[in-house]
């Protein structure tokens, strides 16, 4: 990891931090999008043979492939399941959001009412490795706030097949209409719709670059979330910080990805060193050393700041999806940090805690965006109406003030609106 003071950080990303040149990432996802507007399975299929190099007769996952999948993962497996989805059930529960009314004046009622979205398309990652976390993840939340109809897309294995975890935690979550497609093309056809795959009125669900810039792409003519890429993880560390838990923690988020960003915050330069010996030390133990090399070489920091305040700076700066405080006094530095998905305080609240077991969501906002949205919870699937009623006399008490602004806007057809029911008033008023 590159180890910089934080003017140099500052220097180096100032506030383009995160961001890529898209255009030739854009030009490739723009193609695949208009490819499965216009071809739809046809598309879908090719694609999956190009970029995915399987060739698949049929996209839906059939209820054998589900009863396989069930009976071939462990007992303990399930059990997991089971207790990461309470607990994840038992977090979300606190988000639901009820229906509410008022009656500010005499004879007017105004509220708003809360509904499920009706279709939502998940996108489950499955290039690199497969994640039926992120399955427990995004549907449970939708489940919560009463979805009825949800799709899952998630990329084939080089069999065509779908990981036999993936699948019994769709089950586990609730979750039965899964598609073996993956990428760009994936979040394609849940946007517009294929001749198997219904088109969704939101897209959730975190992926790759392909996948965020073509939630980016099909937004608007959708819903998305979010648009959560490559994982992140900052860690603010003073010398109360163990190196080996920090250096661990960067490498968990490292291995997700070669794009993936693991980087260090500390005013004491000697963490920083202690963290980076640690972390040449339990490198050599772990299976995806390829990915988790590149990301540290290519996206991995170590920031030396001047204080434990400049650090807490940077953070903000950053905006992370994921934060941990290995300090003295997390809960009392609390305050000073605005902007970060997720926020993991003390030596022991590791970041893959978060990922699987907690309870709050592990879709979280990442490259800088954590500055302005939210992790994904049950407010995401759903979607508000506002309520009004009025009484005859009490639009009548209101008439003057609406049809005075009517006017003022030369809109003389709204002003009618309300005069028409004023003038039947004042004749009833009259008899
Ligand atoms: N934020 C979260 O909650 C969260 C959770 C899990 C994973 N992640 C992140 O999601 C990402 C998962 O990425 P992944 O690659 O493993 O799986 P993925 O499913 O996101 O992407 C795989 C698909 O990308 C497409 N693709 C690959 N190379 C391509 C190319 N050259 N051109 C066009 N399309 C191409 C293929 O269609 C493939 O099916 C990682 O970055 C990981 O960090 C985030
Ligand atoms: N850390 C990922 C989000 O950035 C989520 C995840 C799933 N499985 C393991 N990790
Ligand atoms: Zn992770």
């Amino acid at each position: 990891m590159k180890k910089m003071t934080a003017s140099q950080f500052r220097q180096a990303s100032g506030s383009s931090f995160g961001q890529t040149n898209n255009g030739i990432l854009d030009e490739k996802v723009l193609r695949i999008i208009s490819d499965v507007q216009k071809n739809g399975d046809t598309a879908l299929l090719r694609l999956t043979e190009e970029l995915d190099g399987i060739r698949l007769r049929t996209l839906q996952v059939t209820e054998d492939e589900f009863q396989e999948a069930e009976a071939s993962v462990s007992d303990s497996f399930h059990t997991a399941l089971r207790t990461a989805g309470k607990n994840i059930e038992t977090f979300h529960a606190g988000q639901m959001e009820q229906s509410w009314f008022m009656n500010p004046d005499l004879g007017v009622t105004l509220g708003q009412k809360v509904s499920p979205i009706e279709r939502v398309g998940v996108y489950i990652p499955g290039g690199k490795a497969s994640y039926p976390s992120s399955v427990l993840m995004n549907i449970i939340p939708a489940k919560l706030a009463g979805v009825k109809d949800i799709t899952v897309t998630t990329p084939p294995d080089e069999h065509g097949n779908i990981s036999p975890h993936v699948l019994a935690a769709a089950r586990v979550a609730g979750a039965d209409t899964v598609y073996k497609v993956g990428g760009a093309q994936a979040i394609a056809a849940l946007a517009y719709g294929t001749e198997t795959i219904k088109k969704a009125f939101k897209i959730v669900g975190p992926g790759n670059t392909y996948v965020a810039r073509a939630k980016k792409w099909v937004f608007g003519d959708v819903a998305v979330d979010m648009i959560a890429g490559p994982s992140e993880i900052c860690i603010v560390a003073d010398e109360t910080a163990n190196p080996a838990f920090a250096a661990a923690d960067l490498l968990s988020q490292a291995e997700h990805d070669e794009q993936a960003r693991p980087l260090l915050v500390t005013p004491s330069s000697h963490i920083a060193d202690a963290v980076q010996g640690e972390i040449s030390r339990q490198i050599e133990k772990l299976e995806r050393k390829k990915i988790i090399r590149q990301s540290l070489d290519q996206n991995g920091r170590m920031i030396v700041t001047e204080s434990l305040a400049e650090a807490l700076d940077i953070a903000n700066l950053i905006a992370p999806e994921h934060l941990q405080l290995m300090i003295r006094e997390p809960f009392e530095n609390l305050a000073a940090i605005t902007n970060a998905g997720a926020i993991f305080l003390g030596n022991y609240s590791p970041e893959p805690l978060g990922d699987y077991a907690a309870g709050p969501n592990h879709t979280l906002p990442t490259s800088g965006t954590a500055a302005f949205s939210s992790p994904l919870g049950v407010y995401d699937f759903m979607k508000k109406s506002s309520i009004i009623h009025y009484q005859r006399d009490a639009l009548r008490n209101v008439s003057e003030t609406v049809t005075s602004l009517a006017k003022a806007e030369g809109l003389t057809a709204h002003a009618q609106s309300i005069q028409i029911r004023k003038d039947e008033n004042d004749a009833k008023t009259d008899d």
